[in-house]
């Protein structure tokens, strides 16, 4: 099986998680987009999807699926979401489509987070996939200072201006030994919006498709 192949197993596999007449988080990306496209085809009637980007938005209508706005729902019992790596904890990074701020909110609104994700973004150590960190613009150069006395370098993604107005840096050079401290400390930087590591809002279940099939893991 080739990988989109993989993510459109997991897409399905997502399915499970799905209870008819619920709200939904929905995430961003391309096995994201073969989990939308499985649910509409499913005949699964959900009561709507809360969204993390214009770009599943829009598919979700196309699909005739609502979608509501965050601020119209006070939790989500499941979110389901792809992950640039995720590690034996559950903890991951993400933001590789420029999504992690809505990304992390809507997470943030869920019981169950359900990560979908073919078996390359299984790592031991998170840091190898370039970071993306959502920043403000004038705090860019700043930020790139601090993440060179990490270790690591910082470079602007050309042309990417977030669905917030925002700008992203990925960072290289970083191993992320310990999620949960790494994120708290980058998140009090002025500046940053959102870091792509999602250690406090960590996945809960990983489907995780391979040559195999769907693995689950849960952490
Ligand atoms: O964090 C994300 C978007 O901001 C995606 O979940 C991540 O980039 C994985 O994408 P894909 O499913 O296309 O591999």
């Amino acid at each position: 099986m080739n990988q989109d192949q993989l993510k459109q197993l997991v897409g399905r596999a997502a399915l499970d998680y799905v209870t008819p007449g619920q709200i939904i988080g929905v995430g961003t990306g391309s096995t994201v987009d073969c989990f939308i496209d499985a649910l509409a085809g499913s005949g699964i009637a959900v009561a709507g999807a809360v969204s993390s980007s214009e770009r599943s938005t829009q598919r979700l209508r196309q699909h005739g699926i609502p979608v509501l706005d965050a601020a119209e729902v006070s939790g989500l019992t499941v979110y389901i979401d792809g992950a640039d790596e995720i590690d034996s904890n559950g903890y991951m990074v993400k933001g590789g489509g420029a999504a992690l701020t809505r990304e992390k909110i809507v997470a943030d609104l869920a019981d169950k987070f359900v990560c979908i994700a073919d078996a390359s973004k299984l790592v031991q150590t998170l840091g190898k996939f370039p970071l993306p960190v959502e920043v403000i613009p004038m705090a860019a150069a700043q930020l790139a200072r601090r993440f060179a006395a990490l270790g690591g370098t910082a470079t602007l993604r050309a042309g990417v201006v977030t669905d917030n107005s925002c700008h992203i840096l990925d960072v290289t050079g970083l191993a992320i030994t310990d999620p949960l401290a790494f994120e708290a400390e980058v998140t009090l930087w002025p500046g940053v919006v959102t870091v792509g590591v999602f250690a406090r809002n960590k996945a809960q279940v990983c489907l995780l498709g391979g040559a195999d099939g769907v693995r689950t893991l849960s952490f």
